[in-house]
């Protein structure tokens, strides 16, 4: 199935008549240009081109009050002088003849995304549109925005096509006060945003933009607010974020539907932002979300105001819903300070909504809240001079790498008597490896002539990855433990740099990891909780590995984190005999790991576990991972255990921080 892609000119025919400073930077070419980058890097094409359509009066009234909407409907005759006088009323926003039209085609776009996923017309979608929507109330409009195109979808999504459970992630730079509103105390409807705070001194300035806004009545623990109380977050302030508040909650929640208010000015360069993350992070981030909901992910613009980043970043996150390979993120930092209380904050609050959290850590000792009220009085957001914003320094940042398609999207390795499952090419040992690899396995390996032809196949197929070839495979072999440990010893060495090698399983795997060319993460029930050396991280799970919760705590608590700062050139997973591991969650462990090493994941499984060929399969073929079914609570030990695990391992790896440095 397709990406749709839902675009119309007709939203850039309208702008700012008058002198306004706050709405100056809202201009028609935010759209053209992003559509115009689409079109040229060939994305476009790509996609179905679904068209927007004008949302009616009742699917506007699923969220707006009728005196807000009659209003609107008036400015379309409106002179200039009632325009401005008609704007007064609200704040950050301004009124154009033909804004009333293009806010019914933002929100109807928003409503053509939905049908296009939800009937199964496309897998997942975005939607370019102007004025954004995630500040309009119920009866304002406000930062731009005058129909809350994102919540008017969600609502719809619920009413026509039966949505349980619908997911809101709000990247964008600025806290969707108008999306918070409409569900604060609604279960159905999980928000989520993250946005530039400083402690209430930021636009839109308001007190329950902070972490401790949960929701109201039945829905508390559905609303998620992680203020930014400092500028310049970056790449690993996102992603611990996502890691360690979003994807857990997320997973729990379970929902049918994922919903994006995907602004771009949380990136690098933005004037309003002013953080450092770079364009490719919206690949990640849009990757992260597409094995939620069985891959039903609709992107809407919102925000974005410099028009490089926004471009880039926009084709960022349309790659990525195409399925393309992703970038790798280089040289992730570790989050700050001022990130990880905040993460500390959010995760204290939500840990007794949402039993994945229930071993969060204690909100931080400073009193966080009492800095927000002092700088509220004191500064207040003062409007930026003309020369301030000229010397503001240019931020320069490199162009996101490319992202080529292999040839080969998935191959197999397997012996000739097994059935290859449709989709996946055949591998055949090649005879360009040269007769000296084919020497050393025979040395170490000392199988018999069919282990040989195992391992040759197996070379083959990671040096086919390695030239990207091919991009992803599968490989059935008699002895998993056997082929892990002579494949590592010898990639170890060579072939590729930094391999993460992700066991599923007990299995006694003991190799000499110490020079961090290689990082092997054993998820077992097997209750190793000696770990040997930062290499070697063992993840044991008291009810083994057919116990969901505890294994999709592990995996986004610990295995993300850990695969996003070791940054490898390759995954190689593989899946013990008698391991337990649900297929479901197997098939979502593929679909996070493939986010790593440009999509080159080899998967290593025994050769009589035939049976899991087929979903292993279809989801390097790019297939979504099915939903894991809704998660059953957590045992306490698990989570205790890992939490215990996360505090020895982060002083070696700091991606797995959630809490400030203890202490402070
Ligand atoms: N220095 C100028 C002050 C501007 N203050 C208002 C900011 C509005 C942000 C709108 C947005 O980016 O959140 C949306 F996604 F809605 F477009
Ligand atoms: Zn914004």
């Amino acid at each position: 199935m397709g990406t749709a892609l839902i675009y119309d000119e007709e939203m850039t025919k309208y702008k700012l008549l008058w002198v306004d400073p706050a709405c100056k930077i809202e201009v028609p070419e935010r759209l053209s240009v992003s559509y115009e980058a689409l079109v040229r890097t060939g994305l476009s094409d790509r996609c179905v081109a679904v068209p927007p359509r004008e949302a009616s009066d009742a699917e506007i009234l699923l969220v707006h009050s009728e005196e807000y909407l009659e209003g609107v409907k008036k400015t379309p005759h409106m002179t200039l002088e009632d325009l401005k006088e008609f704007t007064l009323q609200y704040g950050d926003v301004y009124f154009h003849p033909n804004i009333y039209h293009c806010a019914k085609l933002a929100a109807g776009s928003a409503l053509q995304l939905v049908d296009s996923v939800m009937t199964g017309t496309v897998r997942n979608g975005m939607a370019l549109v102007r004025p954004p929507g995630h500040h309009s109330m119920r009866s304002a409009a406000s930062g731009f925005c005058v129909f809350n195109n994102v919540a008017i979808a969600a609502r719809y999504a619920k009413q026509k096509h039966g949505a349980k459970r619908v997911l809101i992630v709000d990247w964008d730079i600025h806290h969707g006060q108008g999306v918070q509103y409409c569900f604060e105390d609604d279960p159905s409807v999980l928000y989520f945003s993250w946005h530039r705070y400083e402690h209430q001194k930021f636009w839109p300035n308001l007190r329950e933009s902070d972490y401790d806004s949960v929701g109201k009545g039945s829905g508390a623990g559905f609303n998620i607010n992680v203020p930014w109380n400092k500028v310049g977050m970056e790449n690993s302030d996102y992603l611990s974020a996502f890691c360690h508040v979003l994807l857990p909650v997320a997973y729990e929640f379970c929902p049918d539907l994922v919903l994006v208010c995907a602004g771009f000015d949380s990136a690098i360069g933005d004037p309003e932002g002013e953080m450092c993350a770079t364009p490719d992070i919206f690949a990640h981030l849009t990757h992260l979300l597409m094995n939620l909901a069985g891959g039903k992910l609709c992107a809407v613009l919102e925000g974005g105001y410099n028009l490089t980043s926004l471009a880039q970043s926009v084709c960022q996150t349309v790659q990525t819903l195409l399925g393309d390979p992703l970038p790798r993120l280089a040289n992730l930092g570790s989050p700050c300070e001022s990130a990880l209380e905040s993460l500390q904050c959010v995760r204290s609050v939500l840990r007794r909504y949402w039993p994945i959290l229930k071993h969060a850590a204690d909100p931080p000792t400073t009193d966080v809240g009492s800095r927000r009220i002092k700088l509220a009085k004191a500064e207040g957001e003062k409007a930026e001079t003309a020369e301030e914003e000229r010397s503001r320094e240019e931020k320069v940042w490199p162009e996101p790498a490319e992202r080529l398609r292999p040839p080969v999207c998935s191959a197999s390795a397997l012996p000739d008597d097994a059935a290859c499952p449709d989709g996946l090419k055949r591998l055949t040992s090649s005879k360009d490896l040269g007769p000296l690899l084919g020497r050393r396995i025979k040395t170490e390996v000392a199988g018999d002539a069919d282990g040989v032809a195992t391992f040759l196949r197996l070379y083959t197929l990671i040096e086919k990855m390695r030239t990207n070839e091919i991009g992803n495979g599968v490989a059935l072999v008699p002895d998993v433990a056997a082929a892990v440990k002579c494949v590592v010893q010898d990639l170890g060495s060579d072939l590729v740099n930094r391999v993460l090698v992700v066991c599923v399983g007990k299995e006694e795997l003991n190799y000499a990891t110490a020079d961090g060319k290689m990082l092997v993460v054993q998820i077992s029930g097997e209750d190793k909780e000696e770990q040997k050396g930062k290499y070697y991280i063992p993840m044991c799970l008291k009810k083994g590995c057919g116990d969901t919760v505890g294994f999709i705590q592990a995996v986004l608590g610990l295995l993300l984190p850990l695969g996003y700062e070791y940054d490898p050139g390759l995954v190689l997973l593989s899946r013990m005999p008698g391991s337990g591991v649900g297929d479901c969650m197997w098939q979502q462990l593929i679909g996070l790991l493939k986010g790593f090493a440009k999509g080159h994941t080899l998967v290593l499984m025994q050769t009589n576990d035939e049976a899991c060929m087929g979903p292993t399969a279809s989801v390097l073929l790019g297939h979504p991972a099915p939903p894991l079914q809704e998660l059953l609570t957590p045992l306490p030990d698990d989570g205790d255990a890992l939490e215990r695990m996360r505090e020895r391992l982060q002083a070696d790896w700091k991606m797995l921080q959630t809490a400030v440095s203890s202490g402070n």
